[in-house]
Parts: structure tokens; sequence; C-alpha cells
């Protein structure tokens, strides 16, 4: 190993663990100072004015935080002590002699020495681009609006374990390879890990990406959209960080342990926690208080269990864009004949109708009940100019009142029950108070029609995952919620909803200045699960990692017992996590009441990703992995149709290092 590595990493360690020192001493001091102030105060406490008093309180609360602000530094700096950085690339500016290139060292935080000199560069940095996405060569870096060009003469993947120096290695490719081959060969964790030591040029582009208001990843599974989605927030967190705060990041997750499966991630990154949201927590503040839903996640399960019945065909016919289309279709010829077409006669003065229905649709783009008290306005301004007697204007509520009585419809709930009339008895099902999943959100479109809908103002960036499961109609209320920057992720291919949803094209109609980019590199999966899975990818490409593996087994039983045996056999393994993934809930209640191995269930009701066996669904193994994963009762009933070819893909997805598909020997699926 180079000795000048040896010496750098020495240096650097020394420095750290001085910094390390300091800011100790910093913090115990901070502690003392706290205690004796508290002690004085309690001390001294009926001596005090209350002016004291608060002068008092907000020195604590001052060194409280400058106290917390100093731990989280410690707490990185022995993060750093562990390993400093993970690359080196030494730039040389144009015009400048080959002996003056300059060595830079990236890391997962940056770090500068007492006398200011930058050690290690934290990998958001402008110039740390360079390190992802130039090979040696000709390289440039944007800085403060300054484009910087030069060469890069050196690329190196340094691996520091322990303050050990493990290996240093020259790359003169890309960053693929050997680290990148090992990370993805480490078994998995209970929570997702960071991938700053080898984010992929593809993926390093999303996260720097600053251009677009929308951006769409459509990703492969496995090709590390959630990954890439949290480093882009990290990297938003570091390049806005006067203004953008972690708690006004909105994540949407598509259930509870998703979430906190992927919640150490940012905090690994340096960065505050943010916590995500499913769809029916955030439903669930949408609506008016008093109103019930049945869930997003039970009305999922419902409608997989049984993808032809009612409800599933309740919610197909609101699935697709040109629902969303004959929505406001309606909406939009029922602003011409929502306002009665009528004269009022206030306070003796007649308003014709004309008049009164030009004003109303001159105030088009606002919900009805902000137009009813611009209207007020108008009308109270026409009353003054044409009052010639004595007495008093109606106020300018009563005049609403007056308004509101000449609609047709008086609420919501009345134009939504007009409106999915028109579409037919059977399709919809809800009372005043209880509405089924698939109406809700338009019945919230209308909403926001009428009279507005909540909006998450202080929200400054938006993140939504799998978003191949929700339809447009949802993305056209939740983009009215949250105007902010917004990065959509998912995979067409791995709908969990058996009919048409949001497409690409439909989120072309619907977002302006959008961005869409494409991952088709898969890296969780081996070649070989990779490979296998792709026959049951519905379209579009798959490009595996050539890390290699076992290959995929379909194994055959005859009987539900030797099944049953199979699923022990496999399951009694050394990696950390297994998971018997089923397509439904039915098969799930059937194994979980015959294994005979300790498992965990994981279903809705789970907030915590557990290690070990786990029985689960597809639905909620979505977005996660597992070492090893068993797909049972592959058989022709459950795995028959073009919607379940895509459930297998899902499933076998999930798997890292093992896949084995359990299959009936009498009835197998045709679809292997
Ligand atoms: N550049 C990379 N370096 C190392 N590991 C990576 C890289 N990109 C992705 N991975 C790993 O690949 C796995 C899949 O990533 P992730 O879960 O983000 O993919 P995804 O596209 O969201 O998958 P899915 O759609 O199947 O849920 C994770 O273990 C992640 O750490």
């Amino acid at each position: 190993m180079e000795t000048s590595e040896i010496i750098y990493l020495e240096k650097t360690i020394n420095e750290l663990t001085k910094a390390y020192k300091k800011l100790s001493s910093n913090i115990i001091d901070q502690d003392h100072n706290f205690k004796e102030l508290q002690k004085y105060m309690v001390e001294y406490k009926n001596e005090l004015d209350k002016f004291q008093v608060y002068d008092y309180q907000q020195t604590l609360s001052m060194i409280d935080k400058h106290g917390f602000a100093r731990v989280m530094e410690r707490e990185q700096v022995r993060k750093l002590i562990e390993s400093p950085y993970f690359g080196r690339f030494d730039f040389l500016y144009h015009g400048d002699h080959p002996s003056e290139a300059e060595t830079f060292y990236i890391g997962r935080f940056g770090f500068a020495d007492e006398e200011g000199t930058q050690i290690i560069y934290d990998w958001r940095a402008p110039i740390c681009n360079m390190y992802y996405e130039f090979e040696i060569g000709e390289a440039y870096y944007i800085a403060m609006d300054q484009q910087f060009d030069g060469e890069l003469i050196k690329k190196r993947q340094i691996k520091i374990e322990n303050s050990k120096l493990q290996y240093v290695l020259d790359s003169s490719l890309t960053i693929q390879d050997q680290v990148l081959q090992q990370t993805l060969n480490q078994h998995t964790n209970d929570k997702m890990r960071t991938i700053v030591t080898s984010i992929q040029r593809e993926q390093n582009k999303i996260v720097r990406n600053e251009s677009a208001y929308n951006v769409i990843i459509q990703g492969v599974a496995g090709s590390g959209k959630t990954a890439v989605a949290l480093h882009r927030i990290a990297y938003y967190l570091y390049k806005f960080r006067d203004t953008l705060r972690a708690e006004r990041i909105f994540i949407l997750s598509p259930n509870k342990v998703f979430g906190d499966y992927i919640s150490t991630v940012l905090p690994e990154l340096g960065e505050e926690p943010i916590r995500s949201f499913t769809l029916d927590e955030l439903t669930e503040k949408l609506l008016p208080a008093g109103v019930t839903f049945r869930s997003f996640e039970g009305e999922t399960k419902e409608i997989l269990s049984n993808p032809n019945g009612e409800l599933a065909l309740r919610a197909k016919m609101k699935g697709n864009y040109s629902f969303v289309q004959k929505l406001q279709s309606f909406l939009f010829n029922l602003d011409s004949r929502l306002l009665k077409n009528e004269n009022i006669s206030i306070a003796g003065v007649v308003l014709q109708a004309d008049y009164l229905q030009g004003r109303f649709l001159q105030y088009r783009s606002e919900p009805i009940v902000t137009r009813l008290e611009l209207m007020a306005d108008d009308i109270i301004q026409a009353l003054k100019s044409k009052w010639d007697r004595e007495g008093k204007i109606p106020n300018k509520s009563e005049i609403i009142k007056r308004l509101k009585k000449r609609l047709l419809f008086s609420s919501p709930l009345e134009i939504y029950r007009s409106f999915i009339e028109t579409q037919g008895q059977n399709s919809f099902k809800f009372s005043k108070k209880h509405f089924e999943f698939n109406d809700v959100y338009p019945y919230l479109f209308v909403q926001f029609y009428f009279k507005g809908i909540k909006q998450y103002e202080l929200v400054q960036h938006f993140v939504l995952d799998e978003m191949q499961d929700y339809t447009p109609i949802q993305y056209a209320v939740l983009s009215k919620v949250f105007t902010c920057k917004r990065t959509i992720i998912g995979d067409f291919s791995q709908a969990i909803l058996p009919y048409e949803t949001i497409s690409k094209e439909a989120f072309g109609v619907m977002f302006n200045n959008l961005e869409y980019v494409e991952l088709t590199t898969s890296y969780r999966s081996s070649y070989e699960i990779a490979l296998y899975a792709k026959k049951f990818m519905h379209n579009g490409e798959i490009h595996p990692i050539a890390r290699h593996g076992e290959e995929p087994k379909e194994c055959m039983y005859l009987t539900f017992e030797q099944m049953l045996k199979q699923i022990h056999e496999i399951a009694m393994n050394d990696y950390r996590t297994t998971a018997i993934i089923c397509k439904g809930e039915k098969d799930l209640q059937i194994l979980q009441e015959r294994l005979n191995i300790p498992f965990t269930v994981l279903d809705g009701q789970t907030g915590k990703f557990e290690t070990g066996l786990v029985l689960t669904t597809i639905q909620y193994a979505k977005g996660l992995e597992f070492d090893v994963v068993i797909v049972p009762f592959v058989n022709e009933t459950n795995y028959r149709t073009e919607f379940d070819r895509g459930l297998m893909y899902i499933a076998s997805t999930r798997a890292m290092h093992e896949l084995t598909v359990l299959v009936d020997k009498e009835a197998p699926s045709p679809l292997l």
C-alpha cells in the first residue's frame, strides 16, 4: 500500500481525534455551565424578578441548543474517525503545471483542521461531483455559477474500517467494479444503507439535479430509486441548508414498515431523520373531520384478493386519466349552471341573472365558496352605487347566504354524487360520513373545486415512492396539496393494482416542468435472480449487475406437507433475512398456522422491519429486500394472468442472493 496514503490517514485521524477531544471538553463545559445556571436559578428563585428569570431561561435554552449542535458535530467526527473518507481524486486545473495537481479526499461529511484546511470534502460538495461523474481525463465542476475546467489525473477508491486502511484501488473506469461488487455482496441489514461510496453516474445525475420542478424516476426493481431519492434529499439539505429544513420535507411511503426501513439513511448522512407518512395517514388529514374512509391499505388488500370483484370494478373505473378528464369537464360545465339562472333582489335592488352569472364565471379560478365571497364584495359595491334610500345595506355574510341558497348543489358531496351517478349506479358506494377509498380522492377533487383543500404550504420538497400505485385523480389532488418541488419514484412494472393507474403520458399532461428519468440497471439482485425475474417483466429493459450467485430454483411439490418441508429447509440458513412472500392474505394465514419455526408476520400493522424469517404478502414486501426469498403456492390459480405476472416480478426481485419458487406439480403456474 502506498506510504503516502498511510501518512495522510494518520494525519487525518490525528486531526479528527484532536477535534473530537476539543468538542468533548466543550460539551462538558457547556453542560457544567447549564447545571450551574440552573442551580443558581433554583437557589435564588425568590430574589429574581420575572425579567431576570426570562433572561436566564433564554440563556439556558441557548446553551442547550449550542450543546446539542456540538453533540451532533462530535458524532460526525466520531463516525469520521472510524472511516474518514472513501475516495480520492487529483485534479489539475487548466493552465496549471502538472506538479500543481490538487488532491481531494471525499467522505461522508466534510472536515477542516484547526487552520481551516479542508482535509475531507463532503461528498455533496460541488467539486466532488467529478468523483461520480468523470473518468480519468477531461473534467470540470461548477461552483458558485462558475465552471472550472481541468483534468482528472487520479481517482481512487479507499476503504477504511476502524481507522485502518483496508485497501486502495486506482480506478481508471467508473466507480463500477470491485467496490460496488463488494458492497452488493454483503448481506442485508435491518435498515437501508447509504450508497455514497458507490453512487453510479446515472444516479448521481438525479441526486444533484436542481433544474426540474418535478422529477419522475422510473426505475427497474432494485435500481436504487429509493436510495437515490434519499440521497437527493441529503444533497438538497446540504446545498440549500440556509433555506431548506428537514422537517419541511414530506415523504409519502407505501406503508409503515417501509418508513422504518428507510429511516436511518438520512441520519447516517448526518441529516435529521425525516418522518414518512402513508397515504392513509395523509388522507385522514385531508378529509373533513368526522368523515371516515376505508383505508387504502385495506381496500388494496381486498382488491388483490378479488381482482374481478365489484370493489375492484368500482376502483378500476376511477383509476385512469380519462376519469380525471370526465370529472374536470363535469365541473367545467357545472360552472355555468351551478348558480341558478335567476335574478336576485337585495334590499329592493334587482341584480340581474346575467350580471350574477358573469361575476360567478369571472372568478372561475377560485373555489365556489371564495367566488361567492368575492361576488358579495362586488354586490355591496353595486348596491352602494345604486343606494338612494334610507336604510341599511345587508352585510357580506347575509349576501353570501342568499347567494348560497341559489346554488344548485350546496355541498361537495352533493356535487360528487351527481357526477358519479352519471357514471352508473354501480360505480360508487359511500354514505355521507363514510367513503370507500376509491371515492375519497375524486371527492377531495370536488372539495377543492367547492371550498378548497388543506394545503401543505410549509412543505418544501415532496417525495412519493411507488408512484405506479397512485391514480391520476390522486395526483391531481396531491399536486394541489403539495405545490413545492417534487421527486416521484416508482416502476410501472411493479403495479400492485390490477387496473390502469398513472402512466408516463398522464404524468406528461398533468405536470409542467417535468423531467423523466429512467434507471435500468438493477443492483439489488444477483445476475441470476435478475435474469430470472426479467421473464416476468411486462416490458422495458433490465440490466443486471454482474454479481453472480446461485441460480434461482423452481422446486416442485405434490402435497402441502411437502411444500412446508421445503420452506423449513430453505429457511434454515445463515443469512440475516429470509422472506416467504405469499400472493395474498389467505395463503399467508395458512402458513401462519402451520409453520413450525420462529417467524414474524409483516403486514399493515407492522411498524418495524425485522430480520430473521419473515412471512408476508407481495403488497407489504414491496420496496423491501431480503437475502433469501421463498415464493410459495405457485400454482395455476394464484399465478395465471398478466397481472399475476407483474406480482411474480415484484416478489422475485425482492431477493438479493437466493430465490426459490415453490411450484405445485399437479397444477403449475402457466407463467413459469
Ligand atoms: N450505487 C449503488 N451502490 C451500492 N448499492 C446500491 C447502489 N444503488 C442501489 N444499491 C442497492 O440496491 C438495492 C436496491 O435499492 P433501492 O431499494 O433503492 O431500489 P429501488 O429501485 O427502490 O427498488 P424497488 O423498486 O425494487 O423497491 C439497495 O440495497 C441499495 O442499497
